[in-house]
């Protein structure tokens, strides 16, 4: 199998464009899940302080015996740890769940535009960061405003930015403003949550690749340059996602998939939440 791409980020790190996500995992079986996964060949896992499965996933890194330089690991700080000296404890926290001594990515999870402490929380991980405890600093859930206002207020352009993107939200003006500023886009729920692959039109590009439609959506990713992180703690599906690297989609299979574009949120809205 082909090895999987980087994306360099805009301070150079390199991030596998393909990575292994871990919400609603339960700690018990994440350590069974993200194992398969690093067996597969997976190299980036994406876990949160709020998805409680930090220990799992350690306890699969440490077993893996992969050298610590060879994986990838993000996490994400919580609503309720927003704030800049509430960021650096939860930091700490993570780490110690994580079982590990720096981290590749550390998200601010959502902006909760409510409690406005995103711009705070952001000066704490940029400290994080200076410190060398974090390789690169990123934000999730952040539309334009809150993107533009870390920037204006702080000048450090986040690395990443983590969102709900699929077929049916593609998220094309967020997308071109990464773009303009230099923001890898990673795409949470890259499967939509399994939510479009019955559509029949997707199910006629993926046969003509003799794929499976979730394979066919994360290659429709890829080739957009977007970082995915799919889930799934089924051993064939964990590694049948990783198995999309040695086919292309032509420009009607592209348009075919982007034809689903439904405004679809299988999860909270940006502006509302936390
Ligand atoms: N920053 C944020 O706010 C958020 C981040 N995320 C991150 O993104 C990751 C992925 O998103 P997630 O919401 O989990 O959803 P995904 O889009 O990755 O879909 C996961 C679902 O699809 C199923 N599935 C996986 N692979 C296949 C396949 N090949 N064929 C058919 N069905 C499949 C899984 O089932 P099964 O497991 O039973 O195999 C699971 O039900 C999360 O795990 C998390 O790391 C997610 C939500 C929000
Ligand atoms: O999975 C995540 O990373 C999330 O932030 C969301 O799932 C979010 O926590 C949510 O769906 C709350 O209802």
């Amino acid at each position: 199998m082909p090895s999987i791409p980087d994306v360099t980020l805009n301070n150079g790190v390199t991030m596998p464009q393909l990575g292994f996500g871990v919400f609603q995992v339960p700690d018990d079986e994440t350590a069974q899940a993200v194992g398969t996964a690093l067996e597969a060949g997976y190299r980036s896992i994406d876990t949160a302080a709020a998805y409680g499965n930090e220990r799992g996933v350690g306890q699969a890194l440490a077993a893996s015996g992969i050298p610590r330089d060879q994986l990838f690991v993000t996490t994400k700080l919580w609503n309720d740890d927003q704030g800049h000296d509430r960021a650096l404890a939860a930091f700490d926290a993570s780490l110690e769940r994580l079982g590990l001594d720096r981290l590749d990515l550390y998200l601010i999870h959502w902006p909760a535009p409510e409690q406005d402490r995103y711009v705070d929380t952001w000066r704490a991980l940029e400290r994080l960061y200076a410190d060398g405890r974090i390789r690169a600093i990123g934000v999730s859930n952040f539309h334009v405003t809150h993107l533009q206002r870390l920037m204006d207020e702080t000048g450090i352009v986040p690395a990443v930015n983590q969102v709900e993107l699929h077929p049916g939200l593609p998220q094309v003006e967020l997308r071109a403003f990464h773009r303009e500023h230099g923001i890898a886009t990673e795409a949470w729920s890259p499967l939509a949550k399994g939510g479009l692959l019955r559509d029949a039109s997707l199910g006629r590009v993926a046969e003509r690749h003799h794929v499976t439609p979730a394979q066919a959506v994360l290659r429709w990713h890829l080739q957009l340059g977007n970082i995915v992180i799919p889930k799934s703690v089924t051993p064939e599906r964990i590694r049948q996602n990783l198995d999309v690297l040695d086919f292309t989609l032509d420009e009607d299979d592209m348009a075919t998939i982007a034809a689903l574009e439904s405004d679809l949120r299988t999860g909270p809205h940006p502006d509302t939440f936390g």
